[in-house]
């Protein structure tokens, strides 16, 4: 069998792990041969594509980013989008399956591409926001966690030193997970996450509580976040190739309003895409090789139309359908159990 890959969406650590993983598992167990697409789905559309062999993902398991490259190409759309033509494209190669790692929206188009054109095609969840559903966890969630800890941990000691509040603003887009987990491992007196409108009455109450205990307060906010009453998220970047506001900013006006309610002078940092820089971390790692092999495994066993997840401590198969179209949000018991550590 010959297999393509690809990797879109934004990227994330883990994902040449993945490819690492696929390529081993394939030409130890199956004798596979492996083709890239370059740049996601780009590469299908245009045709891009290279080779890969063993050779080519020796000491990727630690690297960051994609050695494929990636983008926000739409596979429906230019002169060689839709299923036919992609179809076409991969006869003319030879290539007999597709695995797409990417997130929602690449997944989502990986389904369409099954759906409306037989493709056959299996995916591998990829966010470090961890929003998808069907999966316990996402790679790249866990290494994002693990910077926004390590910002949280610096930011404390220059706080203590001044006496001020810091307010850091995480991604997550629409759920909270980097959030809640960064905090709680962090020890953030504040976690204000999209799932938990707040208004800044409590916001102030908590950070007021803290220093009255003799403590720089330390607020973990997702960009996603709402105060009580706001319709959409803040976002002042602008729509992103699908249209979606681009996320960002929410710190910038908290940190003033905490400073003009409580007198205490504040500072806002905004973490952006160092989360999504670097090696992974070791848990990973071992998620992303996991699920690459396991997606070698699902093409042999013509699961097509269906993404390979982590379900406990077991990689498992699921259908792209179950794991799109729904938002692995953060339960309230975990924002309760987090919320007694505020203040
Ligand atoms: N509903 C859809 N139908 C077809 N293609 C889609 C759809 N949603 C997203 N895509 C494609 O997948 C690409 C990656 O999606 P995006 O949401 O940006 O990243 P991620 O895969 O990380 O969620 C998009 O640029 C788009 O081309
Ligand atoms: O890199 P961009 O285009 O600025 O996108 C930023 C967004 O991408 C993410 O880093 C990851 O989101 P995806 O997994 O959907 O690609 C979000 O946390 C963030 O809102
Ligand atoms: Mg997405």
């Amino acid at each position: 069998m010959k297999i393509g890959i690809l990797t879109s969406g934004g990227d994330c650590p883990g994902l040449n792990a993945v490819i690492r993983g696929m390529v081993l598992k394939g030409v130890i167990s199956y004798d596979t041969e492996f083709v890239g697409f370059r740049n996601g789905w780009r590469g299908v559309v245009e045709e891009d594509l290279m080779p890969i062999v063993r050779h080519d993902v020796r000491g990727l398991a630690k690297q960051g980013g994609t050695i494929l490259g990636s983008s926000r190409t739409n596979p429906f759309e230019g002169e060689g989008g839709g299923p036919e033509k992609i179809q076409a494209m991969l006869d003319r190669n030879g290539i007999d399956a597709i695995v797409a790692i990417g997130g929602e929206g690449t997944l989502t188009a990986a389904r369409r591409l099954y759906d409306e054109g037989g493709i056959k095609v299996i995916g591998v969840p990829k966010t470090i926001d961890n929003d998808l559903a069907a999966t316990d966890y996402s790679f790249g969630f866990d290494t994002a966690v693990q910077i926004a800890t390590e910002a949280i941990d610096r930011l404390r000691t220059t706080a203590d030193s001044h006496g001020r509040c810091m307010v850091l603003e995480v991604m997550g887009r629409h759920v909270g997970w980097i959030a809640l987990h960064s905090g709680m491992a962090g020890g953030a007196h504040a976690i204000l996450i999209p799932e938990q409108p707040q208004t800044i009455e409590q916001i102030t109450e908590w950070v007021e509580s803290v220093r009255d205990r003799g403590r720089a307060p330390l607020v973990v906010v997702a960009e996603g976040f709402k105060f009580e009453g706001m319709e959409e998220a803040h976002s002042h970047k602008g729509l992103d190739a699908f249209n979606r506001p681009r996320l960002g900013g929410i710190a910038e006006l908290l940190a003033p309003m905490i400073e003009e309610r409580t007198g205490i002078e504040s500072r806002a940092t905004v973490l952006g895409h160092i989360q999504r820089g670097g090696e992974p971390t070791a848990f990973d790692r071992v998620l992303a090789t996991r699920l690459g092999m396991a997606a070698v495994d699902a093409a042999y066993n013509d699961a097509w139309g269906s993404m390979v997840t982590l379900r406990g401590t077991s990689i498992a198969t699921v259908s792209i359908a179950d794991a799109v179209g729904t938002l692995n949000q953060v339960p309230q018991a975990r924002y309760d159990e987090a919320k007694i550590l505020f203040g």
